[in-house]
C-alpha cells in the first residue's frame, strides 16, 4: 500500500509506473458483519449506535472482472445510505448483497459475510478489468454509485430505470469506505482539479442525487424564479439542492434547526430561512394525528417571505414527519419530489389538497449516468461547491456515522482513505483561490 501510495503522491508517476505496481493482497476496509445483523433489536432506531456495528477490517482484493476497475481511494464520505447499512435498517444490506449475488457467476463475489460499505470516493485508478478503455491506472477520478447491468431495454433511456439498478456500496460490496474499492468503470468520472481528495469525494452521491430531484426534467425540472422548499437545507443534500436553486435563480426557502445552520443558509445567499425548532412546528399531535393548523401555521411563514407566492417545489427526504405539510404549502400544480423517508417511511397527507389543486408527487432516486456526470462537471467548473464541514480518519468512520445519524453534523462529513491528511490532491491552485471561501464555507462550523 505504500508503493501505490508513494506512487499517488509522486508527480512523475507515468500510468506505466501505476500499471507495474504490484496489488496487495488484502487492504483496510470499513464494514458490517452479517452476523451481526440482529445485534440491535428491539431498540428504537435513534439508540442503534454506528460505532457498535462498523469496523474496520483487513480484507482481500476481490478479483477483476469486465468492465470493472480497481481503484486507490485516497478519501471518501460518509452518507446517509452508510448509516441506515450500519443500523440495518429499514433492511439489513446483507439481503441486497445475497440477491446479487445469485446474478451471475461474476456476481457471486458480492455476496460474503461482510459488507464494504461507502458510496462515494475520490482516488487513482490501479487496475481496468477488460473492455475498458476510457480509463487507465494513475487517472485521478471520483465515483459515481449507479452500478447498473443494462442488459434490458428498460434502462436504455435513462439508466436508474435498469431493473439490476444498484447503489454501490449499498447494494454492491467493495464500497468506498476503504482503501481499496472496486467499481465499474462507468462509474468513473474526472476528479475536480481544483479539490484537495476529501473534498472532491464528498459532493458525489447527494449532488448528483440533489441535481436529478430537483433540476433535471427527470424530478422537478426547476425554473427561474421557483419557489424551492427545501428541508434541511443546510444537511447532505439540502446543502446542495439550495445551491442548485440559487444558481439556478430559484427563490430556496430553506428549513434548518439550529441558528448556526441558518447562518450557513443566509452565507450560501438564500435570503429565506426557517429555523424549524426556534419557530416550534409540530405537525403531529401525536404519533397517529397530524395538525393541519401547523401546516397553515408553515404556510404563513413561508408567505411572508414569498409576498404570498406558495412554493413551486418542495425537496422532500424527511418523510412521514413533514410530508402532509409539504403537500399543503405546494402551490396549485405544484411538485413534492421526494427520495427518501428519514422519519419515517409510511406517508399521510390530506389528498384533497393533491387531487383538487392539481399538485403533483415526483419520486426520485440517486441519478443515471448522464445527471451524475452533469452535477460532477459543475462540481468541476466551480458552479457548485463541496459542503464538507469535517473528516475523519479511516478508524473513526464509526463516530463519524453516528454524527450524521444522530443529524450532529453540517453539509458533509468527509473519511480519509489512504490520504495521509487533509488538504492533499489540488491540481489547480488558481482555480481554487476564485473560490476558495465558497469551498470552506462549511468548514467547522
Ligand atoms: C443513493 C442513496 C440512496 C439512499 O440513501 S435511499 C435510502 C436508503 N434506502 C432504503 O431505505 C431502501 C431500502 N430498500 C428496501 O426497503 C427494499 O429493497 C424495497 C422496499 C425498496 C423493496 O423491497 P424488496 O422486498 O427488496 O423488493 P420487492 O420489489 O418488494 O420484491 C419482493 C418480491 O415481491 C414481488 N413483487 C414486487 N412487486 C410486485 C407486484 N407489483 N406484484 C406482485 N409481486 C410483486 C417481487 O417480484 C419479489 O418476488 P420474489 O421474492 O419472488 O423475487
Ligand atoms: N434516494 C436517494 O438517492 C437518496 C436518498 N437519501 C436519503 O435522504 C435522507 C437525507 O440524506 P442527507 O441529506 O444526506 O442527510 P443529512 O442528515 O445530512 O441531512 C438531512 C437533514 O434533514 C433534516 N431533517 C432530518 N430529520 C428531519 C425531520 N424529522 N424533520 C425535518 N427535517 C429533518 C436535518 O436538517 P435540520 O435538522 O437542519 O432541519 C438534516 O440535517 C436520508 O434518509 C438518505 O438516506 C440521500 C441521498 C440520496
Amino acid at each position: 500500500m505504500k508503493e501505490i501510495l508513494d506512487a499517488i503522491q509522486s508527480q512523475d508517476s507515468t500510468a506505466a509506473d501505476f500499471a507495474a505496481l504490484s496489488l496487495p493482497e488484502s487492504y483496510r476496509a470499513i464494514t458490517v458483519h452479517k452476523d451481526e445483523a440482529e445485534m440491535f433489536a428491539g431498540l428504537e432506531s435513534r439508540d442503534k449506535d454506528p460505532r457498535k456495528s462498523i469496523h474496520l477490517d483487513d480484507v482481500p482484493v476481490p478479483e477483476l472482472g469486465p468492465g470493472e476497475a480497481l481503484v486507490a481511494v485516497m478519501a471518501s464520505s460518509v452518507n446517509y445510505n452508510s448509516v441506515w447499512t450500519s443500523i440495518f435498517e429499514p433492511v439489513s444490506t446483507f439481503n441486497f448483497l445475497e440477491r446479487y449475488g445469485k446474478l451471475s457467476e461474476l456476481t457471486k463475489r458480492h455476496d460474503l459475510p461482510y459488507h464494504v460499505i461507502g458510496s462515494d470516493l475520490a482516488g487513482v485508478v490501479l487496475r481496468t478489468g477488460p473492455g475498458v478503455n476510457a480509463w487507465n491506472p494513475g487517472d485521478e477520478v471520483v465515483a459515481h454509485c449507479l452500478s447498473v447491468e443494462l442488459e434490458s431495454s428498460d434502462g436504455h433511456n435513462d439508466t436508474m430505470l435498469d431493473p439490476e439498478q444498484r447503489i454501490w456500496g449499498f447494494e454492491t460490496n467493495f464500497g468506498g469506505l476503504a482503501e481499496i474499492a472496486l467499481v465499474k468503470s462507468n462509474q468513473l468520472m474526472p476528479k475536480p482539479q481544483h479539490l484537495s481528495w476529501e473534498e472532491a469525494a464528498a459532493p458525489g452521491l447527494v449532488n448528483s442525487t440533489a441535481y436529478r430531484q430537483l433540476v433535471s426534467r427527470n424530478g422537478a425540472g426547476m425554473k427561474q424564479g421557483d419557489n424551492v422548499l427545501i428541508w434541511g437545507a443546510s444537511g447532505g443534500l439540502g446543502s446542495y439542492a439550495t445551491q442548485f436553486a440559487l444558481a439556478g435563480g430559484a427563490n430556496p426557502i430553506c428549513v434548518v434547526s439550529s441558528p448556526e445552520k441558518a447562518e450557513i443558509c443566509r452565507s450560501m445567499g438564500a435570503e429565506a430561512v426557517i429555523d424549524r425548532n426556534a419557530e416550534g412546528y409540530k405537525f403531529w399531535k401525536d404519533e397517529r394525528t397530524q395538525d393541519p393548523k401547523e401546516w397553515k401555521r408553515f404556510g404563513k411563514r413561508i408567505r411572508e417571505f414569498t409576498g404570498g407566492e406558495d412554493i413551486d417545489i418542495v425537496f422532500e427526504h424527511p418523510g412521514r414527519e413533514t410530508f402532509g405539510a409539504s403537500v399543503y404549502v405546494t402551490r396549485k400544480g405544484g411538485t413534492i419530489t421526494t427520495c427518501a423517508s428519514t422519519s419515517g417511511y409510511m406517508h399521510e397527507y390530506d389528498n384533497r389538497y393533491l387531487w383538487m389543486s392539481l399538485k403533483r408527487i415526483i419520486g426520485s432516486h440517486f441519478a443515471n449516468y448522464r445527471e451524475a456526470w452533469e452535477a460532477n462537471r459543475l462540481i468541476a467548473k466551480g458552479k457548485i461547491h463541496p459542503t464538507l464541514s469535517k473528516t475523519y480518519s479511516l478508524e473513526d468512520t464509526g463516530q463519524a456515522a453516528y454524527d450524521v445519524h444522530r443529524n450532529l453534523h453540517q453539509g458533509k462529513v468527509g473519511v480519509l482513505a489512504l490520504a495521509p491528511r487533509e488538504g492533499l490532491g489540488v491540481r489547480d491552485q488558481e482555480m481554487r483561490e476564485q473560490h476558495i471561501d465558497a469551498i470552506n464555507r462549511f468548514r467547522n462550523v
